[in-house]
């Protein structure tokens, strides 16, 4: 099997091999990966530092066709791509395509900021002198992503970078490589000077700890757990460096009495147990009102039935396998901490024997929950959701927003004078109406409050908030 190499200044460095391995079947192996070094990384930051000069100033037309050319082969390959993602991270292969076909429009819409850049010119308060605001690009940014959406999340991170004249040191989470790789490759191949681009595949605790410590990168845009995020946080202080964090959630879907109970069924089965629950924008927070909670519980229930838990790549599978034994443990020690709490398991979270061997868990619904429970108040990451009692709109809003997260927040309704209020109040980045928590557009803000995110927002016109840095420039005419 071929070893898949780490991109260092333009050239293709080999390493120790690791297997990266198919969670729906573990007797899989998906590829070979080189396993990145600490001086891997040192020689990585250093090559991109080298080509910042150069790349800060290259034409808008030069980053346009290599963006675009990227969007293109990644939408042409996008099966292919979409079935890599599938069998390294888990994800049915319908969510593996829509992601990747996600990514190809990312890259495509940065194509296009890259013809978009503006800046402004304004009169001085001083005559005659002429003031001029820019944005400029900020230099090397590190790019760590989680391995849940292995390769939307790079993308999101990436061609902003680029698009902006920024270098990039990227590195993957360890457990998905392969589409980390790939949209590398195809980056590389579109024709990225030597260094602008480069690939550090590799544990955080030593790869991921040499970007946190290293005084040349001038921004870090990280997507994973608080504690790392923390981490990222604590050294880009100590750094005077610009940075970002998404983090986790603990999303809340409040269904009223007079939801469309279909509408409301549909948007939670979506929200929590849709992508194995492994989504920081799944909700994991049903808070129903009395009226409708029985009915509710009941047709959720039914619903959960008749989901097929099976290998993410065969047709009619609705959920895949839990991404790897460690999530699963996390999963599996969280229902039974919400059993010990005294919610009630109305259906699934056992584990599940399929043809192949892999990790997969029935998904799990706790009822008579309190929004104090541990299942209430800590992020699973996993298909498991528990349900709220609650009186009123009133209290569902309070119950929603009594919680350290603000990444997503839902609602089902049939009231406008509900959803309007909701939108308005819900502590949160991104508020769904008659929709799932999860699943949102490339090409407009993401991004939450409180515990779940810090610094501005990605995706979108408004990631140059974070990829640039002003200049103000006064001249006299
Ligand atoms: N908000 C979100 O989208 C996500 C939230 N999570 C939450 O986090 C929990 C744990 O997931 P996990 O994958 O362990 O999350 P981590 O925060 O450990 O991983 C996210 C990324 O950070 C890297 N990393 C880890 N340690 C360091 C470090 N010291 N310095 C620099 N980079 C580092 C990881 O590398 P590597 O994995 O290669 O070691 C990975 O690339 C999940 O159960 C979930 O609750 C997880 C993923 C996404
Ligand atoms: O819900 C989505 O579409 C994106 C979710 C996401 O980015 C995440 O879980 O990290």
């Amino acid at each position: 099997m071929a070893l898949h190499h780490n991109l260092i200044g333009g050239e293709w460095v080999g390493g120790e091999a690791v297997a990266n391995i198919n969670p729906s079947d573990t007797n899989e192996v998906v590829g070979e990966f080189a396993r990145g070094t600490a001086q891997d990384m040192k020689d990585a930051i250093a090559a991109a530092k080298a080509a910042f000069p150069a790349w800060s100033r290259s034409g808008i037309m030069e980053r346009h066709a290599i963006l675009k050319k990227a969007a293109e082969e990644i939408m042409v390959r996008k099966d292919e791509l979409g079935a890599i993602l599938s069998r390294e991270e888990g994800k049915t292969l319908p969510e593996g395509i829509g992601e990747t076909i996600r990514a190809a429009q990312i890259f495509d819409f940065f194509a296009g900021e890259a013809l978009r850049l503006t800046g402004e010119t304004v009169p001085s308060v001083r005559p005659g002198i002429g003031v001029e605001i820019n944005r400029e690009p900020l230099g090397v940014i590190g790019v760590i992503t989680p391995w849940n959406f292995p390769i939307a999340i790079p993308a999101w991170k990436i061609a902003p970078a680029l698009c902006y004249g920024n270098t990039v040191v990227f590195k993957p989470a360890d457990l998905v490589p392969a589409s980390a790789w790939a949209i590398v490759d195809i980056l590389h191949r579109a024709g990225l000077p030597k260094g602008v681009l480069n690939l550090v595949m590799g544990k955080g605790s030593v790869v991921g700890q040499v970007m946190l410590d290293s005084p040349d990168l001038s921004g870090l845009t990280f997507t994973g757990s608080t504690g790392t995020g923390k981490r990222v946080a604590l050294s880009s202080i100590e750094h005077n460096r610009k940075y970002q964090l998404e983090m986790g959630g603990k999303n809340p879907f409040v269904v009223l009495d007079d939801a469309d109970l279909n509408v409301a069924v549909e948007a939670a089965a979506n929200s929590a147990f849709f992508a194995t629950g492994q989504r920081c924008t799944a909700s994991s927070r049903l808070i129903v009102t009395e009226g409708i909670h029985d009915k509710f519980v009941a047709a959720l229930t039914e619903r959960i039935s008749g989901l097929n838990i099976d290998h993410a790549m065969k047709p009619g599978t609705h959920i895949g396998p839990v991404v790897d034994p460690g999530q699963l443990k996390q999963d599996e020690d969280y229902i039974a901490i919400g059993k010990q709490e005294g919610a009630k398991l109305v259906t699934g979270g056992e584990r599940l024997e399929r043809e192949t061997p892999g990790f997969y868990l029935k998904p799990a619904l706790f009822t008579e929950a309190t929004n104090q429970m541990r299942i209430s108040r800590e992020e699973i990451f996993g298909p498991v959701a528990s349900v709220i009692r609650v009186k009123n709109y009133d209290e569902a809003l309070a119950v929603a927003n009594d919680t350290p997260f603000g990444l997503s927040s839902g609602i089902a309704t049939t009231s406008l004078k509900h959803a309007t209020h909701f939108k308005r109040n819900a502590e949160a980045g991104m508020v769904m109406v008659n929709l799932p928590t999860a699943g949102v557009d490339f090409h407009v803000p993401f991004g939450g409050r409180k515990a779940s995110s810090f610094g501005s927002r990605e995706q979108g016109k408004y990631a140059n908030e974070f990829f640039t840095t002003v200049k103000t420039a006064y001249t006299l005419a």
